[in-house]
């Protein structure tokens, strides 16, 4: 199989027509992830189970009998539970932990005859934005090796851009599908809070965390939503909003309104290139007939530290449950019961889940509450707010994914909070709990892949997937 599918049509297409058999797919993309091995996108591959599942799918398709995602063969982030496979969150705590039960994303993914290849690194926890804090070593960036992919779920998006796999599923909080999609060139997108069921997601943040595609194509990405999408008796906070038919793309639906934010554009950190890429695209969207104005979003500066006071704070508490004893790592040093927490916790944890951990528990704790947590409350509300009211009068806010492309391995140890600034675009969207995709647009001068990225109002994924199948093509004509 030399072909590169873009799609998972032209997949479908050849499997009907004999051009080619799931089997071989697959055997194209366990070369891949062989040849690109140090890139470590995957902690495991499933090669004997995903070699079965083609060939069951191949006498299936004879008989015309497989589902809507036959032909799509994906790799997981592995903080999502698939049962009777190991997960680890990419942490040493969890290490040699096997799922007991299926995410409610693993299980509609294979409800529909995807295949599951593998489960990839990511940030320990997904706590990151450079794929720099897994136990089990950094990712590379397949466009220049000496740089990250982009974190938290920074494997899988390697996994993609180096076609090892069709698509992948990750999980963003406050940018870790679009930004680390933004790095290695491909499509990411992150639905409203709510869209996708959390069940079987190894918890973050909870009151942010949301599971979405990673893809080559708008149209794969639809069409993944399509199928995640929708209530769930496991997940209270999953939505009753019926899931639209997102696969059904209309790519020409009008002329939009779309806002830029003035503070982005006069940001310090902001990358020369990535700026122009903006500017370029903002006229082009001009010369198409579109209205694209200028408004003032005041709370840029305080996103990053509402985002990762709120964020910790729930870290804290949801990572209380690895304590060496009721499963996860237990120190072998450990004498007594607070011995057994202190040193599990201690050698189980990386450095930067254990700052935050403690981070958390500092801005919950009595006397400071008020100042930090609760005060980070009120302006996520004052965020949401602005927000919204911004799209009231837009259809989408355009902004770049982040302030600069791939950046070098290494850097994040000499500042975490360098780190914390690059997702200054993208948790605008988690604060407000609202849609954003990240799109491909051409290189810059070093080859190193750029991202836009547009958000819409809630439930509004429909329109947005429309407009970005336009938005990518934009490049090309
Ligand atoms: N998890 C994410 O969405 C990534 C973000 N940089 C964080 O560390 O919180």
């Amino acid at each position: 199989m030399a072909k590169n599918y873009n799609t998972l049509t032209q997949i479908q297409h050849d499997l009907q027509s004999g051009a080619i058999t799931v089997k071989e797919l697959v055997t194209q993309y366990l070369h891949n992830i062989k040849q690109y091995a140090h890139l470590k996108a995957f902690n495991e591959v499933f090669e004997q189970e995903a070699i079965q599942k083609a060939e069951e799918l191949d006498e299936r398709i004879v008989t015309g009998t497989t589902g809507r995602l036959a032909g799509m063969v994906i790799a997981i982030k592995d903080n999502i539970c698939y049962k009777g496979h190991q997960v680890t969150a990419s942490s040493k705590i969890l290490e040699n932990f096997t799922s007991i039960f299926s995410s409610t994303v693993v299980e509609r993914l294979l409800a529909e005859d995807a295949i599951i290849i593998g489960r990839c690194n990511c940030d320990e926890f997904a706590m990151g934005g450079a794929n720099e804090n897994s136990y089990f070593g950094p990712v590379k960036n397949m466009a220049d090796e000496s740089r990250v992919p982009g974190g938290s779920s920074g494997g899988s998006a390697v996994a993609v851009q180096a076609g090892m796999c069709h698509a992948a599923i990750g999980t963003d909080t406050g940018g870790s599908i679009r930004q680390p999609a933004s790095f290695c060139g491909v499509v990411g997108l992150k639905p409203t809070y709510g869209r996708v069921s959390r069940h079987g997601i190894i918890a973050y943040a909870s009151s942010f965390d949301q599971p979405g595609p990673i893809t080559q194509s708008v149209e794969d990405a639809a069409l993944l939503l399509e199928i995640m999408a929708g209530a769930d008796d496991y997940d209270s906070t999953a939505s009753r909003e019926p899931v639209a038919a997102y696969s059904n793309l209309q790519p020409s639906s009008g002329k939009k309104k779309i806002a830029y934010l003035q503070e982005v554009l006069d940001s310090e950190g902001l990358d020369a290139e990535v700026k122009a890429t903006l500017l370029k695209t903002i006229e082009d969207l001009k010369a198409d007939g579109h209205t694209v104005e200028p408004v003032s979003f005041e709370y840029l500066d305080y996103v990053v530290p509402t985002y990762y006071i709120l964020t910790m704070a729930e870290a804290s508490s949801n990572l209380a449950r690895y304590d060496g004893v009721h499963y996860g790592y237990r120190s072998p040093n450990a004498v007594d019961l607070v011995t057994t927490y202190k040193r599990s916790r201690s050698e189980g944890f990386g450095t930067e889940v254990k700052r935050r951990i403690m981070l958390g528990t500092f801005v919950l704790s009595a006397g400071y509450y008020d100042a930090y947590y609760a005060k980070a409350q009120k302006v996520r509300r004052l965020i949401k707010e602005r927000t919204d009211e911004i799209l009231k009068e837009f259809d989408f806010i355009l902004t770049p994914t982040a302030p600069e492309p791939a950046f070098k391995i290494g850097r994040q140890d000499i500042d975490p909070i360098v780190t914390y600034l690059e997702d200054i675009f993208t948790v605008q969207a988690s604060l407000a709990g609202i849609p954003a995709i990240s799109l491909p647009m051409e290189n810059n001068s070093a080859g190193l892949p750029l991202g836009l990225q547009l958000t819409t109002k809630a439930f509004n994924e429909a329109e947005l997937l429309n407009f970005a199948t336009y938005f990518v093509g934009l490049r090309k004509s």
